[in-house]
């Protein structure tokens, strides 16, 4: 009862937040209307600001009502009280727990719809968008596949399937995609929009007839950070030339008159966050910026739960203010909180959600193992445990032939330039750190040779020669990682420089980033929610790839901590 009250308080604020900036009203969409039209005004009470997000995540307090597993180990809740299934069960983890639980009917009859869709020939889309849709997945994906092997992944089936039924239907339609990490919700998504532009060009001829030379963008997918543009739009240009569209990212770096530009030769697919989307109206050259929105009929938002979230939701509910005629509003996203659910819910009552019988679930390709800097040899020192960890990766002969990744998350900013500082100078390893405070220009240099697939060694890799043994083994529990308890083992293998490539960064770079290739992420902190866990886990064990998660603890950690690499195993949903 005290984390229903407290978490209804916690998203009450949101209303009163959104007061301030909508003049005393909050616009709720009605169930009749074909836009955005004010339903009734919200009674509010004092006002609080609402937090700025401010590069990482939001500092929440957890709040002290908030029941963590007892001492005796990490509690399976089975959530009877919560819902009607007594057999599922879900994992309550973190300060908060706090994502909705997919109810047991929606999982089912996904799987019914999935068991009998496996290629996207069964899915109604027009064949010149399915087959541009397979050949950016066979150039995109790694596993190198032949056009004809690309099937769609859970998540596409669902949402192609769901978003075909009445894609032309010209009534406001809203939906919430949501799926686990790495399961392919770019495409899930931009299947559907490629398939609505290019039936609006067909199936209605004279609109086609009456905008394709004018100054108008058609649609646009909202992402909350300029790697994401990025990221989005090189997977969307990728079809620029197949389905004759015209795809524009609007970024840090693009000037306003090369904007203005693309925009005047009609923009079919503009990648961009609110923000930049909100500044058209503050552009002196932009006279009639309505008029360039008046024909957006197709609204995707990327990880919605942070474009939904206290911090951004004003800026996001203005930006969909000024769309007065809009067909579709996407809502995308790898987590469904239960404060985004009810925002959602009350915002937009007549969404409609499209999810998988994994979502909230780690995916099931990861090895998640824990390790304790409390104990021997680490002594309660968790550089230590990550040096030792760097060291096993380097020399597990994994990955022989590459340059092997690794992704360290902590949940503070200021530990990023220490911990760089650490691996660098005193473990000598090629390490950079990534916050907020990079320029984007710096922040997009330093990603790129994780988002790029890995690169091919000279020398490949040789398999550790162990020295004679005056070296302790030790063995992390439950895996097959031997740390040696003597660091500056000298061997005949290249300096780690060469070998493995480090980047500490904080949950900013923990949202959506398809870090094509990378095997080992490692959790410096533990996160603080089940949020940062699925989002800064999924880095890794992508759209079914193997991947390894080394989540560092140390004696304050709570036992759900500790939970974790039994949920990955027994496929059990955080909630
Ligand atoms: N049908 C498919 N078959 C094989 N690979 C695919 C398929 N669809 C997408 N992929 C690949 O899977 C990877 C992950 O896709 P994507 O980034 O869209 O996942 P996501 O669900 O958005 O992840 P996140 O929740 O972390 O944002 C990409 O490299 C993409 O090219």
């Amino acid at each position: 009862m005290i984390l229903k009250t407290l978490s209804r308080m916690r998203y009450f604020p949101l209303f009163i937040g959104m007061r301030q900036s909508l003049s005393g009203s909050v616009r709720l969409y009605s169930r009749r209307s074909r836009g955005p039209e004010i339903k009734n005004k919200l009674k509010l009470a004092t006002t609080v600001g609402s937090t700025k997000q401010t590069g990482s995540t939001l500092s929440r307090k957890p709040s002290p009502n908030i029941r963590v597993s007892d001492k005796r180990g990490p509690k399976i809740k089975t959530p009877a009280h919560r819902s009607k299934d007594k057999s599922r069960s879900t994992f309550n983890y973190g300060n908060f727990g706090g994502l909705k639980e997919s109810g047991a009917e929606e999982s089912q009859r996904a799987s019914k719809i999935i068991s009998k869709i496996s290629d996207f020939d069964q899915l109604k889309v027009l064949p010149v968008v399915r087959n541009a849709i397979k050949q950016v997945i066979a150039d995109e994906s790694l596993a190198k596949g032949k056009i004809k092997d690309i099937k769609p992944s859970p998540i596409q089936v669902v949402s192609i399937r769901k978003l075909a039924s009445n894609l032309m239907d010209p009534k406001l339609q809203l939906h919430a995609i949501a799926a686990e990490t790495g399961s392919g919700k770019t495409i899930a998504y931009l299947t559907p929009l490629l398939d609505y532009l290019k039936r609006q060009e067909i199936e209605t001829p004279e609109y086609w007839e009456s905008i394709n030379k004018k100054a108008v963008i058609r649609s646009v997918i909202l992402v909350p950070t300029h790697e994401l543009i990025e990221q989005v739009y090189s997977t969307v240009s990728r079809i620029d030339e197949s389905l004759e569209l015209h795809t524009c990212k609007w970024g840090s770096s693009l000037p306003y008159s090369d904007l203005l530009e693309q925009i005047k030769n009609r923009i079919d697919i503009l990648v961009t966050t609110p923000a930049k989307l909100m500044s058209l109206f503050n552009i002196r050259m932009i006279s009639r910026p309505d008029k360039i929105l008046s024909q957006l009929k197709f609204v995707v938002l990327d990880e919605a739960d942070t474009l939904l979230d206290q911090s951004w939701v004003e800026d996001m509910h203005a930006a969909i203010k000024k769309m007065p005629n809009t067909n579709h509003i996407v809502f995308c996203s790898a987590t469904i909180p239960n404060e985004f659910n009810r925002t959602l819910g009350s915002l937009f009552p007549t969404v409609v959600s499209i999810t998988t019988p994994r979502l909230h679930k780690l995916p099931n390709s990861l090895e998640f193992k824990v390790i304790d800097a409390s104990l021997n040899p680490f002594k309660g020192s968790k550089v230590k445990a990550l040096a030792q960890v760097m060291y096993a990766i380097l020399n597990d002969g994994t990955e022989p032939n590459f340059e092997k990744r690794c992704i360290v998350f902590v949940n503070e900013k200021k530990d990023v330039s220490t911990l760089v500082e650490k691996l660098s100078t005193t473990y000598g390893h090629n390490c950079v750190g990534l916050t907020g405070d990079d320029k984007v220009s710096e922040r997009l240099e330093k990603i790129a040779a994780f988002i790029q697939p890995p690169k091919v060694l000279e020398t490949p890799q040789k398999t550790v020669q162990r020295e004679a043994d005056n070296t302790k083994i030790y063995k992390i529990p439950n895996s097959n990682i031997l740390i040696t308890s003597n660091e500056g083992e000298k061997s005949n293998i290249p300096p780690p420089s060469s070998r493995l490539r480090i980047l500490v960064t904080t949950d900013l770079m923990a949202r959506g980033l398809n870090f094509r290739g990378v095997k080992n992420v490692i959790l410096y902190d533990v996160p603080k929610t089940s949020i940062d866990l699925v989002h800064r886990a999924g880095r890794t064990g992508r759209m079914k790839q193997r991947g390894r998660v080394f989540m560092l603890i140390d004696k304050t950690a709570k036992s759900w901590a500790r939970g974790i690499p039994k949920i990955v195993k027994n496929s059990i949903a955080l909630s």
